[in-house]
């Protein structure tokens, strides 16, 4: 804040400070032609200078002429201005004056003095107040120019109604245009206008003349306001033709100068600025600072025009060497102050200068704005075409999309619809599977809970054995109880007999003693007896060792004649198995005994069938069966009678303990080393397991043999190992019957021959050592339990496979060496009933297929045999029971078959047919056996 906030000159009446001080701040941009303000100066602007000013100035120094042109030319103004009353009022032509009143402030007086300039003044401080340089120039660009600017176009523009119109320059519209382009359309600050182009007013070559009236006017400025007028040089003196109209002493210039090349442009009121006299004058940066000095005010300019001047000579009228050096004075002064206005002018010229390289950049910065913003356009339009390009391309990415995605549906429903009917056909066959498992595992749970019952029904079978073994220990310990008790009883009758004995001995005793001590005297008498006799042995010594002698070689001679008739016993014992292997050879390797069961309780005697045994009372080798009823061309109905040999027939009534007599032989040359094989072929029912396994069948009764005769043998020197095997052969397969019981029908096992030593091995059976008879019948009771028992509707328990109990004997003479291996099996085949009558089905349809297949390929094995063919074939591998019997049936083996007959009508077919199978077999000459023995080396 300078000091001129609180001058009242420059801040007119009603105008605030603050506002007074943005006039002020644009007032601060260097603006020479301000500092200089006259009308001599302001016309340099265009550069078109008055005549008679900067143009004139050279002339003036050069050429006289001009100067008396000047010269005659004021000398015609003062001439004109004829002397007036030096007091004269204001002129009251200015209806500005007139309409001022008396007690305005300076700013206002002047104003009113100047009515167009102080109405300029207050429009451009309005206007500045208002802000109205922002929009155009910017704020604080051009201050005070648009104070010195005459025609304004900014008041033209800014306010509306306004009459004042600016000349137009190229300079002001051209900066004008570009700084409010620049400035509006870019934001760019606002460019400082010109200093030249508003406060330069238009150049007009009366101004001088103007200027110079002027001056002698300021000259006149009446005493009374010498406040207005401080600087006559810098104060804005009216110019206003108008305002000069009615004083007489400023004639118009047409008047001064009517010859004028230069006609006097119409100037107006307003267009002529004023400028605070006493506002302080700012000097350019560029220009030196000084301080106007006032110029020497010429005597006849100091008061009024003409009038003073004739004042200072009374009494002359005129004067022409006084004028004229009066006006050489002048002229002096004038050229005085053209110089400075010269050098003012060559500033301002720089100004220009300056100000035309600054509007030069500014072009060029306008082209270059110009060139950018058309590289921006052809930008922007490339973009609009990128962005044309890219919203169709997104378009098209759109359409393309949609396509995409209904390809997608699309695809994705027929690709559920396949998906679906496969998990439907999934599902189906998951469904099937499932039935197919449900199935499988309800079969699964029913062959289970099968294998479980029977299971169950073997250990029951078992527990029965058990209880019936532990039955038979218990009786057995209870025989040898009782038999202890009898043998207790027994000897305590003896002791009882001893202790009466004793007794009886006691007193006998006691008797004795008495006869002793009676006898004392007799024995004394006895001892000199004996006495005498010693004396009379001792003579006969020699004769009593020699008798010894004699007894001791008799007993020698005893010894061994007893030994001589152990050897000979031995050797009898070796005749006797010879010899006994012959009579079985005489006998037939294969025999066939024919065993009738008796009828059952259940059976009426109606439904037995009549056989007849012809030679029962002696030898009992025909048995008669007389076949079924049968007509005649002649229809009489009549019987066959069917008579069938066989080496011994047993009728109902045997038993098997005469059965097993007629078999023990056969036993003897199982002890003698010799492979036997008795077997039972029959319907089902006809006694065959009867026959074998029961309590007194004949393998009980063939294992208490064996023991027996071991027994019997082993003091004469033979040790036997007795080992056992029970297996079961059915559907084909091996079973063990010693083995677990869930294992059967699991586990296999093979058959395999050593050919060499003639012996048959089953892989993985239980071989139990039988060391007692009671061992043999728990295994007989276990292995019946094991046998695989299915119902059918011809046997309430029949037995579907083939049972083989295998005993191995091996003998051992430790006295001779001699070694035997001998084979007894014992075998209880399947029934042989045919398969209409059996009417089985399915899994039994099955078993009895492989029963007669098996029971044909024995048949056809014997017949094989029979013919004895050496070196023939032998179809043992055609069942698994011929093939496991192989050295049990042949020229090694003793062979026994049973036929069993049932004696009932009903199976009266089937009887036919298993005798004369029996037949067939008897018929058959095996050859000779051989004994497995060896001797000891
Ligand atoms: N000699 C006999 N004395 C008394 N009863 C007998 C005789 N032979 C058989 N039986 C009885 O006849 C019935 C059938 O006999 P068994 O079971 O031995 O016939 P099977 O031929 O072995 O039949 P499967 O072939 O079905 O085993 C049994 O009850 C048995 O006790």
């Amino acid at each position: 804040m300078d000091e001129n906030v609180n001058n009242p000159d420059i801040f007119p009446a009603g105008a605030s400070p603050q506002t007074q001080s943005r006039a002020s701040t644009r007032s601060r941009i260097p603006h020479p032609g301000l500092r200089e303000m006259n009308p001599a100066t302001t016309n340099s602007r265009s550069g078109i200078l008055p005549p008679g000013s900067i143009a004139n100035k050279g002339s003036l120094s050069r050429t006289g002429p001009s100067l008396e042109v000047v010269t005659k030319g004021i000398l015609t103004m003062l001439a004109a201005t004829r002397p007036k009353p030096t007091n004269a009022p204001e002129p009251k032509k200015s209806a500005s004056v007139c309409r001022q009143p008396a007690g305005a402030t300076n700013a206002r007086t002047r104003g009113n003095s100047f009515a167009s300039s102080t109405t300029r003044v207050g429009s451009t401080t309005s206007r500045a107040t208002n802000g109205g340089f922002s929009n155009t120039m910017g704020y604080g660009s051009r201050p005070a120019s648009a104070m010195s600017r005459p025609n304004s176009s900014l008041s033209g523009r800014k306010t509306p109604g306004a009459s004042i119109q600016r000349p137009a320059t190229s300079l002001d519209t051209h900066a004008e245009d570009g700084a409010s382009v620049l400035g509006k359309r870019k934001g760019m600050q606002s460019l400082p206008s010109s200093p030249t182009r508003s406060s330069l007013p238009i150049g007009n070559p009366n101004d001088l003349h103007r200027a110079i009236s002027w001056n002698e006017a300021r000259q006149r400025v009446p005493k009374e306001a010498p406040g207005r007028y401080a600087d006559p040089l810098n104060s804005a003196l009216p110019r206003h033709p108008q305002g000069l109209e009615g004083n007489p002493s400023f004639p118009h210039p047409k008047k001064l100068n009517p010859k004028a090349s230069t006609p006097a442009r119409p100037v107006r009121q307003s267009s002529i600025p004023i400028l605070n006299p006493t506002r302080p004058r700012r000097t350019p940066s560029y220009l030196p600072a000084s301080t106007p000095e006032k110029p020497p005010v010429p005597l006849f300019l100091s008061d009024s025009p003409t009038s003073k001047i004739f004042d200072q000579f009374p009494g002359t009228e005129w004067n022409q060497e006084r004028k004229e050096s009066d006006m050489e004075q002048i002229m002096n002064t004038l050229m005085a102050k053209m110089n400075e206005q010269g050098q003012h002018s060559s500033g301002l010229k720089e100004t220009v200068e300056l100000y035309k390289s600054r509007i030069n950049d500014l072009e060029n910065a306008r082209d270059k704005l110009t060139d950018a913003n058309a590289s921006l356009r052809y930008e922007t339009d490339a973009l609009k075409n990128q962005l044309n390009i890219a919203e169709a391309a997104l378009k098209d990415a759109r359409r393309e999309q949609e396509i995409a995605i209904d390809d997608l549906d699309r695809r994705q429903r027929i690709e559920m619809e396949s998906a679906s009917q496969n998990s439907r056909k999934e599902l189906e066959v998951l469904k099937a599977r499932q039935q197919d498992e449900l199935e499988q595992l309800r079969r699964k749970f029913e062959s289970e809970i099968e294998n479980e019952k029977a299971m169950r029904i073997r250990e029951l079978g078992q527990l029965t054995s058990k209880s019936v073994l532990d039955t038979q220990k218990a009786e057995i310990e209870l025989e040898r109880k009782d038999r202890e008790i009898t043998m207790m009883n027994n000897q305590l009758a003896s002791l009882k007999a001893d202790l009466d004995r004793e007794r009886k001995t006691t007193h006998e005793l006691r008797h004795n003693l008495d006869t002793a001590g009676s006898n004392g005297v007799t024995l004394e008498s006895t001892i000199r007896a004996l006495k005498a006799r010693i004396e009379f042995l001792e003579g006969g010594r020699e004769e009593q060792s020699q008798a010894f002698e004699r007894c001791n070689q008799e007993m020698m001679n005893a010894l061994a004649e007893t030994e001589a008739t152990k050897e000979k016993l031995r050797r009898e014992e070796t005749m006797r198995r010879k010899l006994h292997n012959q009579v079985q050879e005489l006998k037939g390797n294969i025999r066939v005994f024919c065993r009738v069961r008796p009828s059952l309780k259940s059976e009426p005697a109606s439904e037995i069938a009549p056989m007849q045994y012809p030679d029962e009372s002696e030898e009992a080798k025909e048995i008669n069966v007389m076949g079924p009823e049968e007509k005649n061309s002649l229809g009489s109905v009549s019987r066959k009678n069917n008579t069938f040999s066989f080496d011994r027939v047993f009728g109902p009534s045997a038993q098997n303990t005469d059965v097993f007599d007629e078999i023990s032989q056969l036993v003897q040359s199982a002890l003698d080393g010799y492979n036997v094989c008795i077997f039972c072929y029959g319907q089902t029912g006809s006694g065959k397991t009867h026959t074998m396994s029961s309590r007194d069948g004949m393998i009980p009764l063939a294992v208490h043999q064996i023991y027996e005769t071991a027994q019997s043998l082993e003091e004469k020197g033979w040790r036997y190992k007795m080992t056992g095997n029970f297996v079961e052969v059915y559907n084909e397969n091996v079973n063990d019957l010693l083995g677990n019981p869930d294992e059967i029908d699991k586990k296999k096992h093979e058959i395999r021959h050593d050919m060499q030593r003639g012996k048959t091995i089953i892989t993985d059976i239980n071989t139990v050592e039988l060391d007692s008879p009671e061992m043999v019948k728990s295994i007989l009771k276990n292995a019946d339990a094991n046998r695989s028992v299915a119902a059918t509707k011809a046997n309430e328990r029949s037995s579907r496979s083939h049972s083989v109990f295998i005993l191995k004997l091996i003998g051992e003479n430790h006295i001779t060496g001699e070694r035997s291996e001998g084979t007894l099996n014992l075998v209880d085949l399947a029934g042989s009933e045919r398969l209409s009558h059996s009417q089985a089905t399915g899994e039994r349809l099955k078993e009895t297929q492989n029963i007669n297949r098996s029971l044909s390929s024995l048949g056809d094995v014997i017949a094989a045999l029979g013919q004895g063919k050496e070196g023939g074939h032998i179809p043992y591998r055609n069942s698994k029971l011929t093939y496991l019997l192989q050295f049990s049936l042949g020229g090694n083996s003793k062979t026994l078959m049973f036929v069993m007959v049932s004696p009932l009508q009903a199976h009266l077919s089937e009887t036919l047919t298993s005798l004369k199978f029996a037949t067939k077999v008897s018929l058959t000459h095996i050859g000779t056996a051989k004994k497995q023995a060896r001797v000891r080396d």
